[in-house]
């Protein structure tokens, strides 16, 4: 029988409420990993389980501070000979931060898998216990192996780039990238492959303590350019910009923008619109700017937060390139 480690660190599958009908007015991050667990004895048939507990976090606290620890922690267990998968519960509201986090920096080809659930765990229906049981199997199984870090909810499973939150209340909260996911769990089985697969794109220094400051900026119609420079001179590093459609640059952005660039501040064209790639277009020659590819905006900045951390920018071209991210 495989041996998984269970990271637990909050959010709502371990959140508890007053009744079992109140599904927002709880507590994420309530309960620990023996309740979890407590609650999916048929985890039994699945996998020998150690499990730990970092934090207790709503995710919406999550920040590089934690991603920094618990990376490491993530790693230590992959180079453990015993130990044959991990699942991370989570929190959704910031999970595909931490994915993106876990899957350019990780190196193994085990299974890393994440779950979290929209409901906590005291509600009727809960969908924390099927999620969890789910993420076990996927990630106690050998052809999860090579797949790089994943997301196992809903009965899908998504690789961890691309992937993001885009429902707020519903249970199949998440989609994924333009092919959206790569397998499901009802049986458990792929259909698509995964394109990052394990090697890791950035490799931090171990006493790393945080990363350099990455802004994301909503642009909607006629917003000021101006909010640019507010952004750099309050000490952020590097910019995402949402912008409108799939990438569109307002032509009054055009100047500061260019300007930003030419000071060493990095700007990645993420989209404002929920699924679909931001290719490269002839304006990203002429101002010196990245497309986002098929990350969204909050995965984009995570990117450019380590390529700044690791003195790397031009990692990002080959990372978002259009090609990348299946
Ligand atoms: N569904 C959830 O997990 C939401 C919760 N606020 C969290 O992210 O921790």
């Amino acid at each position: 029988m495989p041996t998984l480690a269970l990271i637990a660190t909050g959010g709502t599958i371990a959140g508890a409420a007053a009744s079992a009908t109140d599904t927002t007015g709880y507590t994420a991050g309530a309960l620990g990993a023996d309740a979890l667990l407590a609650a999916v004895p048929q985890l039994a048939g699945v996998a020998r389980i150690r499990a730990e507990q970092p934090f207790s976090l709503d995710s919406k606290d999550m920040a590089p501070a934690h991603w920094l620890p618990l990376g490491r922690r993530v790693q230590t267990l992959l180079d453990d000979d015993t130990i044959d998968g991990i699942v991370v519960t989570h929190g959704t509201d910031t999970l595909e931060e931490t994915a993106a986090f876990l899957a350019l920096t990780l190196a193994s080809a085990k299974p890393v898998v994440l779950t979290a659930a929209m409901r906590p765990a005291t509600a009727l229906s809960a969908d924390g216990p099927m999620n969890l049981y789910n993420a076990a199997c996927v990630a106690a199984h050998p052809v999860s192996a090579g797949r790089g870090v994943l997301l196992s909810f809903g009965d899908a499973i998504y690789p961890a780039l691309g992937v993001r939150k885009r429902e707020t209340h519903r249970l199949d909260a998440f989609g994924g990238a333009s092919g959206g996911a790569i397998g499901r769990t009802d049986p458990l089985r792929y259909f698509a492959p995964a394109r990052h697969t394990g090697r890791p794109v950035f490799t931090l220094a171990s006493d790393r303590t945080e990363l350099p400051r990455v802004d994301v900026l909503y642009i909607g119609a006629g917003t000021p350019p101006g909010l640019l420079d507010l952004m750099i001179d309050d000490g952020a590093r590097g910019i995402i910009l949402a912008l409108p459609g799939n990438g569109s640059l307002p032509a009054a952005w055009d100047a500061p923008v260019a300007d930003a660039v030419a000071r060493g501040i990095p700007v990645i064209r993420a989209s404002r619109v929920g699924i679909g790639p931001v290719g490269r277009k002839a304006l990203d020659e002429r101002l010196g700017t990245h497309p986002a590819g098929e990350l969204p905006a909050s995965q984009a900045r995570v990117a450019l937060m380590l390529a700044l951390a690791c003195g790397d920018v031009s990692a990002l071209d080959r990372l978002l390139a259009d090609d990348y991210i299946p």
